[in-house]
C-alpha cells in the first residue's frame, strides 16, 4: 500500500510516523509546499526505522505531485491550525482553497485514490472535496469522530478510574466544539453501561470535556493537537489497508441516512479496502437524534460559507 500525506506539519508528520510504526504500508510520501520541510521530516523519520523496527519507506517532496503517483490512500492535513480562542470554523477562508487544490492534484496522479480529509473545519472540507472532485462517496472520508471517540474514552476512563482498554464509546456528529455528540447512553465498561457506575451529572461532565477536547489542548499547546489526531488517522488507513471492516465514526456524505441529506457529518461507518463500505444506522433515542440534527444544522451553516 502506498500512502501520501499532504502537509508535513505537526499532524502530517504524526500521521506518517504512526503509519510507519504500524508497518502495514510499503511507502509513505509526505508532501509540503515549504521548501525542504517534507524531505527533512521524511529523512528524520527514516532514521527511526532501525530503532523502531519498521520497513516502510518514507519519502518527502516539496510540491512534486509526480512522487505521489499510484497512491492508494491520501491524507490531507495541509492548511492552518487554530490558535487559542479560535473555533475550527474560522479556518475555512484559508483552508478551503488549499484542500480543493490539493485534492485535485492528488486525483490527477492517482485516479483510484481514497482521500482522508483532516484539515479543519473538517466536515465542511470533506463536503467541499465531494463537491469539487466528484469522486465516488465511499472514497472520501473525514477524520474527526475516531479522534473524538478516543478522547471520550480517555475522559470515561478517568471518571471511572478504569483502564482505557476496559472502556468503549463513540462520538458522532460534527467535529466542532458544539456539534459533537458523545453517546454516553451506549458507552460501556467491559460490556456494562457506564451509567451503572457514573451519575448523570458526572457523565454530563465527561461529555462536556470530550466536546472541548481539541480546544483544551489548543489552549495548553498554543496550537492544535497532533499525537492523537495522527494516531486516529493511522487507524483509519490501517483499516483500509488490511480491509478490516472495522467500525469508526467518520465524516461521510449522507443521502437520507439518519434523516439527513447533502452534508458530511460523523456517523459510524465500516472501513475496508473500498474506503467507506457501509454507513451504519444505529438506533438513537429522541435526545440523541435532536442533538445530531442540531449538529447537522451547524455543519450546514459552515458549508454555506463555501463559495
Ligand atoms: N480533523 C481533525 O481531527 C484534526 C486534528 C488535528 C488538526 N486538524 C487540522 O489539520 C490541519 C493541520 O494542522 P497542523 O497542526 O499539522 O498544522 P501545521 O501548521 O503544523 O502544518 C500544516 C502544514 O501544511 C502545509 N501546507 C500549507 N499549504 C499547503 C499546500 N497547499 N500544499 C501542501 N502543504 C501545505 C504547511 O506548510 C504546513 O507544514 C489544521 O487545519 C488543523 O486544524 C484536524
Ligand atoms: O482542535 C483543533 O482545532 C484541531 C483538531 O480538530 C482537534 O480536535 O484536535
Amino acid at each position: 500500500m502506498k500512502v501520501t500525506v499532504v502537509g508535513a506539519g505537526a499532524v502530517g508528520a504524526s500521521c506518517a510516523e504512526y503509519i510507519a510504526m504500524k508497518d502495514f504500508a510499503s511507502e509513505v510520501v509526505i508532501l509540503d509546499i515549504k521548501e525542504g520541510f517534507a524531505e527533512g521530516k521524511a529523512m528524520d523519520l527514516m532514521q527511526t526505522a532501525s530503532l523502531n523496527g519498521f520497513d516502510t519507506t518514507i519519502v518527502g517532496t516539496t510540491g512534486d505531485y509526480s512522487k505521489t503517483v499510484g497512491s492508494d490512500v491520501a491524507v490531507i492535513t495541509s492548511g492552518i491550525p487554530r490558535k487559542p480562542g479560535m473555533t475550527r470554523e474560522e479556518l475555512i477562508g484559508i483552508n478551503a482553497g488549499i484542500v480543493k487544490m490539493v485534492s485535485e492534484n492528488l486525483i490527477a496522479q492517482s485516479p483510484e485514490i481514497i482521500i482522508i480529509v483532516v484539515s479543519n473545519p473538517m466536515d465542511t472540507m470533506t463536503y467541499l472535496t465531494h463537491k469539487s472532485t466528484g469522486l465516488p462517496k465511499n472514497r472520501i472520508i473525514g477524520m474527526g469522530g475516531a479522534l473524538d471517540s478516543a478522547r471520550f474514552k480517555y475522559r470515561l476512563a478517568e471518571a471511572l478510574e478504569a483502564p482505557i482498554s476496559d472502556v468503549d464509546g463513540m462520538v458522532i456528529g460534527g467535529h466542532s466544539d458544539k456539534g459533537m455528540v458523545p453517546l454516553t447512553r451506549m458507552a460501556t465498561r467491559n460490556s456494562v453501561r457506564v451509567s451503572e457506575f457514573l451519575s448523570e451529572e458526572h457523565l454530563g461532565q465527561v461529555a462536556a470535556d470530550t466536546k472541548v477536547g481539541g480546544a483544551t489542548l489548543t489552549g495548553l499547546l498554543g496550537t492544535s493537537a497532533w499525537y492523537a489526531p495522527g494516531a486516529a488517522v493511522s487507524e483509519l488507513v490501517k483499516a483500509i489497508a488490511l480491509d478490516s471492516k472495522k467500525i469508526f465514526p467518520c465524516s461521510a456524505l449522507l443521502e437520507g441516512e439518519y434523516g439527513l441529506n447533502d452534508l458530511c457529518i460523523g456517523v459510524p461507518v465500516v472501513l475496508g479496502k473500498n474506503g467507506i463500505e457501509k454507513i451504519v444506522e444505529i438506533e438513537l433515542d429522541g435526545a440523541e437524534k435532536a442533538k445530531l440534527i442540531e449538529s447537522a444544522e451547524g455543519v450546514k451553516k459552515t458549508n454555506s460559507l463555501l463559495n
